[in-house]
């Protein structure tokens, strides 16, 4: 393991855009490991990915809570931070050059809407765009899965992350699997937008017991987490019994969808897809993923497993 070493910290959109090329000036390929912070060891794994990529490599962790991908009935205000514990973990890698940490990223105007908002804007709405009304789409891979219930949530993503590229003209960027169609989102907008930029899907991450590691998880009483094993065990057991033989995506779903009903979750969704497409299958025959989100207690929690039963 390397040594503790500080990362540096930016605040600033053109400092960070400087940092960047000097470091691609000295030979380096830039990696990005985008985050909203609390980081936990899933965090980290991405960060050792970025490491990994290129040698020499500088790596940039953001930290950046993004409003406009959280709907003004989500989280935000609840969101978890912990900027100081977070730089300590950082530091403790040795591997991370700097972190890109900005009060905010958008511009909010300085009309009417803005003002009566205070700025304080959860989600920045199409039409409250004097400030910014810019945004990227990723048409049909938003719509499904966490998009049904998230409505604003990809745009988000994709437009923050577009202005995190932009900003930081990386040559890689990591994101984690346990955000699965996130990733398939930000893979999709690379290719067809033409980012020259390497996008790595990280494995999941998991405590001990199965759990996926995630931020939100913080929010969880105990009992709600104990409960909310069912939904890495349900998982688990439908790879199992797919690679039995069992390959009824309807039944599969069902016994899931069960499974976390009886242990006191409410199932948001549970799909069966395509790997790459997200494409919704009635038998498993080829590379799949298993997504699943439900709610335990305030908490929604999102987790999937990929099965391929022909290898
Ligand atoms: N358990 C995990 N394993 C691998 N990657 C992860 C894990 N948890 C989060 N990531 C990845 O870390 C990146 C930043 O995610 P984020 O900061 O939203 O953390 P999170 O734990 O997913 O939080 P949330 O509770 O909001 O889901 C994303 O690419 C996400 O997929
Ligand atoms: C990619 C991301 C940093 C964009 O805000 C966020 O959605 C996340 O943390 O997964
Ligand atoms: N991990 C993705 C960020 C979010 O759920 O808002």
């Amino acid at each position: 393991m390397a040594a503790p070493r500080e990362p540096e910290v930016i605040r600033d959109k053109a400092a960070m855009r400087a940092w960047s090329r000097r470091r691609r000036a000295e030979g380096k390929t830039v990696a990005v490991v985008p985050t909203m912070g609390y980081l936990h060891r899933g965090h980290l794994s991405l960060v050792s990915a970025a490491a990994a990529s290129a040698d020499p490599v500088a790596v940039v962790v953001t930290i950046y809570v993004n409003p406009s991908q959280f709907a003004p009935t989500e989280d935000l205000a609840t969101y978890p931070s912990d900027f100081a514990g977070d730089l300590r973990k950082l530091a403790s890698t040795g591997v991370v050059d700097a972190v890109f940490s900005p009060a905010d990223l958008y511009d909010r105007g300085t009309g009417r809407r803005a003002a009566a908002s205070g700025g304080a804007v959860s989600c920045l709405e199409e039409e409250a765009g004097d400030g910014h009304e810019t945004w990227v789409r990723v048409e049909r891979l938003e719509k499904g899965l966490c998009g049904a219930s998230r409505p604003v949530f990809f745009r988000g993503v994709a437009t923050i992350v577009s202005k995190l590229f932009n900003i930081i003209e990386p040559d890689v960027a990591v994101f984690g699997k346990k955000d699965y169609q996130q990733w398939r989102v930000i893979c999709r907008m690379v290719r067809d937008l033409d980012f020259a930029i390497e996008v790595i899907g990280s494995e999941i991450v998991r405590e001990t017991d199965g759990l996926a590691m995630s931020s939100r998880n913080v929010h969880l009483s105990r009992e709600e987490r104990e409960k909310a094993l069912s939904i890495s065990r349900s998982l688990v057991d439908a790879r199992t019994a797919a690679l039995n033989g069992n390959t009824d995506c309807e039944q599969i779903k069902n016994k899931i969808v069960q499974t976390m009903t009886e242990n006191g979750g409410q199932v948001d969704y549970v799909e069966i897809v395509e790997q790459e497409s997200l494409v919704p299958v009635e038998k498993m025959d080829g590379p799949v993923v298993i997504c699943v989100a439900a709610w335990f207690g305030k908490v929604r929690l999102i987790d999937n497993i990929e099965i391929d039963t022909r290898s």
